[in-house]
């Protein structure tokens, strides 16, 4: 694009596959669908596998052995085993496992999988696989590599299917690298005492891991080492770079001014854009290709971050090139889960063989949009592949146990809103921390943490190609509005409202804004814009409702209502026309000698949906549905509230205070008025539906927790444990008092803090985690958040979350803090 008296010219130069007819005079439409170049890698990747790779056989073909297990042996030094105290049992063994697959015969080709639900802490023990690979050994002067010899040996290609993956995680590296540091004045590289690099285009960059860029690197170190005449040129190009810019807005500014201003204007961008163009070349000219430098960069790097896409780029290849040697000791894929099979065979390429795939395939697979594509398959990702087949192989019982490293504690979302994924997609193996736990249930937070809302006469009225419900969007305004009412300080941050339909998504925008003067309290999306994300509060909006064709369409489908559902840390309401959901119309059932049977098109239909059968039928039995329709909505949105305290307290817990050492870790203080007492956690689990008010409330993070045996005998808690009332007796774990702890301290390392929640609910026959895991004090940045204000920013953020163990723990303050 050029300025050309006074006007813009663009060039554009289109390469043909044949030629056009000479005589062509009339004007050719151009449409861009899409660039080539990540689908050239993926077929390179393809072809070059067998020929580079010794796993290319395990991946074709591949047998259990190809997997590393949970057995191989590893000796710790003490400093690692006081830095994996910040990790939880099954992420130290996730890291062991994976350190010992790496550093055991470098040559035999290995793959591990580690297998984590939502929240479950994959990129911290990504992040804790990264610090024991590179630091091991590692003092000033005397590494396991010399810290002087620039070429890394010890190599690490971490990559991710998204820029915005990428990013992520590597705000979590950087954070912990730096953290780790051992001189902080004098760091060994560019991240604490490690080099890290950020492979891709600038433009596509997170800006607070910009700095870790190829380009940004490139730059700073080429104007370091030139002379002072062309740093002299570098300074005046950035001169008219600024000067272009202000100009460029005088311009804009003055479009509808006068004419000889617009022109003088015009005349002078002209002028400053030649300038700029001849010094930038003239730059090109003295200081050489940046190439040189690009390998150099690469080449001094312990760990190289990229999209699986950009790994297959000619930049490794040719910094790699005449090296010799495998040039990383293993390739670390996050979010392999949503990587397409071929897409995760690039970094492959540069003949690595230990492959590390960290992911859940029960969230979202890659987005494949061509329906053939999908019946073949490329809808499914490498991970999952080989999950199906080992699971198939445990089944046959051609092997005993699964060699998946399973992550099973989660640190996101309030038990309540925990226990349905955990029973029906996880198998009863996802966990609450405690801490989570006890943070997730305190009483700064007003709101029920889980409702499912039946707006009976909600009904989808077709958009275009999508669908809206209006009355369904009139509820959830109003539950905005009460939450708004209710914790002022609500912002974009906290609420998230996950709709499957772009249609619902332009309306609760439009009236978001109207409503909120364009300040929305809350984030609306797709539930594939919110995969990888949290929010303190998430409303879902189904849409469908008495649809004619008696399909849901993809709300149907497992892997997207799994991640719909683990989004939310404190409170989740899911809105819906329940019988649409779960497909009962009218006419479904028809009985026959008293018992129900479906037509076998219902029964089709029962079956792509009986995820929400599920759903809802578990909401029944746990009192959570609340039924509705227009002329009440107000009234039931305000069920979303806790109860009242003082009805809450004379229907719950006879006015006693538990032993000081039974309260959790982190407990609320003994000398509150009773009143406070009352408003804690237990009254967080409690249903307010009328049928409901007479049961037990659920007290699992009363702050004044009765023993823990009188905790397992609540019918809630064992449900939540995956046992029944009456088989309680046949519970294998035995509980354990918690330690004493004074009231607002910080559990004391090494004692129980979040890892003494997760054995609670271990199911029979399980393994109770060791005590004595000290709590996180190095926390990164939750996954999704919205960024903070570079890594300073979440390092404050540390400082108020009770989650630390270090600092509060009267309960988290949500919305302030975050
Ligand atoms: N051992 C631990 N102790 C305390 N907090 C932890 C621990 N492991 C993870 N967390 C916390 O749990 C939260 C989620 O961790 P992380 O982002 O690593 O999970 P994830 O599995 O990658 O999440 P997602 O499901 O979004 O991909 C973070 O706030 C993290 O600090």
């Amino acid at each position: 694009l050029r300025v050309c008296s006074g006007k813009y010219e663009c060039s554009l130069s289109i390469q043909t596959q044949d030629n056009l007819p000479v005589s062509l005079n009339e004007s050719v439409r151009c449409i861009v669908i899409n660039s080539l170049v990540t689908t050239q890698r993926k077929l390179k990747a393809m072809s070059l596998l067998s020929g580079r790779n010794q796993l290319a056989r395990a991946i074709l073909n591949p047998n259990p052995m190809d997997f590393c297990t949970k057995d191989l042996p590893t000796t710790t030094s003490e400093r690692i085993i006081a830095y994996l105290r910040d990790f939880n049992e099954d992420q130290k063994k996730a890291i062991e496992t994976a350190y010992a697959m790496v550093k055991h015969s470098p040559a035999v080709a290995k793959i591990c999988l580690i297998h984590g639900p939502p929240g479950t802490g994959k990129s911290k023990t990504i992040v804790g696989l990264l610090y024991r690979l590179l630091t091991e050994n590692q003092r000033r002067g005397h590494s396991d590599e010399n810290s002087n010899a620039k070429i890394k040996q010890n190599r690490v290609l971490v990559c991710a299917p998204s820029n915005a993956a990428v990013d992520e995680l590597m705000k979590k590296i950087i954070l912990e690298f730096k953290e780790k540091c051992k001189d902080k004045k004098n760091p060994l590289g560019n991240c604490g005492d490690i080099n890290l690099v950020r492979l891709g285009p600038e433009k596509s960059i997170n800006n607070e891991v910009l700095k870790f860029s190829l380009d940004s690197q490139v730059n700073h170190r080429m104007k370091k080492d030139l002379p002072s005449h062309v740093q002299e040129m570098h300074r005046r190009k950035e001169f008219l770079d600024h000067q272009l810019d202000k100009l460029s807005r005088q311009r804009a500014l003055c479009r509808g001014g006068r004419e000889i201003q617009r022109q003088e204007l015009d005349e002078k961008i002209a002028e400053v854009s030649k300038e700029r163009q001849e010094l930038a070349s003239r730059i090109k000219e003295v200081q050489g290709r940046p190439q040189k430098t690009q390998n150099i960069i690469i080449l001094e790097s312990h760990i190289i971050c990229c999209t699986l896409s950009t790994s297959g780029g000619l930049l490794l290849e040719s910094a790699f090139r005449g090296q010799g040697g495998v040039p990383f000791s293993c390739v670390i894929v996050d979010e392999a889960g949503q990587s397409c099979e071929v897409e995760t065979l690039t970094p492959l390429i540069h003949r690595c063989n230990k492959l590390i795939l960290v992911g859940d395939p029960k969230q979202l697979p890659p987005t494949v949009i061509s329906l053939k594509a999908q019946e073949y398959g490329y809808d499914q990702s490498l991970m999952a592949r080989f999950c199906k087949l080992l699971e198939e192989n445990v089944e046959r019982n051609v092997i005993g146990r699964l060699p998946v490293l399973q992550l099973t504690v989660q640190y996101r979302m309030h038990p309540d809103i925990c226990l349905f994924p955990s029973s029906y997609i996880y198998n009863r193996n996802l966990k609450t921390s405690r801490l989570t736990e006890t943070s997730r249930c305190s009483s700064v937070w007003p709101f029920q943490p889980y409702l499912v809302f039946d707006v009976g006469d909600g009904s989808e009225r077709r958009d275009n190609d999508s669908y809206v419900n209006v009355q369904e969007i009139k509820l959830v305004m109003e539950i905005i509005k009460l939450i708004k009412d209710n914790k002022r300080d609500v912002t974009l941050r906290n609420i998230g409202i996950i709709t499957h339909y772009k249609a619902q998504k332009t309306m609760l925008q439009k009236d978001l804004d109207k409503e909120f003067d364009r300040k929305g309290p809350a984030e609306v999306d797709t539930v594939d814009g919110f995969q990888g994300r949290q929010k303190d509060c998430v409303i879902v909006t189904c849409v469908r409702a008495k649809t004619s064709q008696g399909s849901i369409g993809f709300l149907a489908s497992l892997q997207r209502l799994n991640v719909t559902i683990t989004r939310a840390r404190y409170s989740l309401f899911i809105l819906g026309h329940l019988r649409t959901l779960r497909q009962l119309l009218p006419g479904s059932f028809y009985a026959l000698n008293g018992s129900p049977f479906l037509s076998p098109d219902d029964l089709l239909r029962k079956m792509e949906n009986d995820h929400w059968n599920q759903l809802i039928e578990d909401a029944q039995k746990r009192g959570a549905i609340v039924k509705t329709c227009d002329k009440n909505y107000r009234h039931d949105a305000s069920k979303i509230l806790k109860p009242k305290p003082a009805l809450q307290r004379s229907l719950t817990h006879p006015p006693t205070i538990a032993p000081e050492a039974s309260r959790p870790q982190g407990g609320l203080p003994s000398n509150r008025p009773d009143g406070e007492f009352s408003k804690t956690a237990f009254a967080s689990s409690l249903y307010h539906s009328p049928s409901d008010s007479r049961e037990a409330p659920v007290t699992s993070s009363d702050p004044e927790r009765p023993p823990i045996q009188d905790r397992l005998r609540d019918p809630r808690l064992l449900r939540r444990i995956g046992l029944s009332p009456e088989a309680k007796g046949k519970c294998s774990w035995e509980p354990q008092p918690s330690s004493p702890q004074p009231p607002g301290a910080a559990p004391a390392p090494g004692e129980a803090g979040f890892s003494g929640s997760h054995q609670d609910p271990a199911g029979p026959g399980q393994q109770p985690a060791t005590r004595g895991a000290a709590p996180n004090h190095h926390r990164p940045q939750a996954q999704g958040e919205p960024a903070a204000a570079g890594t300073d920013a979440s390092t404050s953020k540390r400082k108020c979350d009770p989650e630390e163990g270090g600092v509060t723990v009267l309960g988290e303050v949500p919305l302030a803090c975050v």
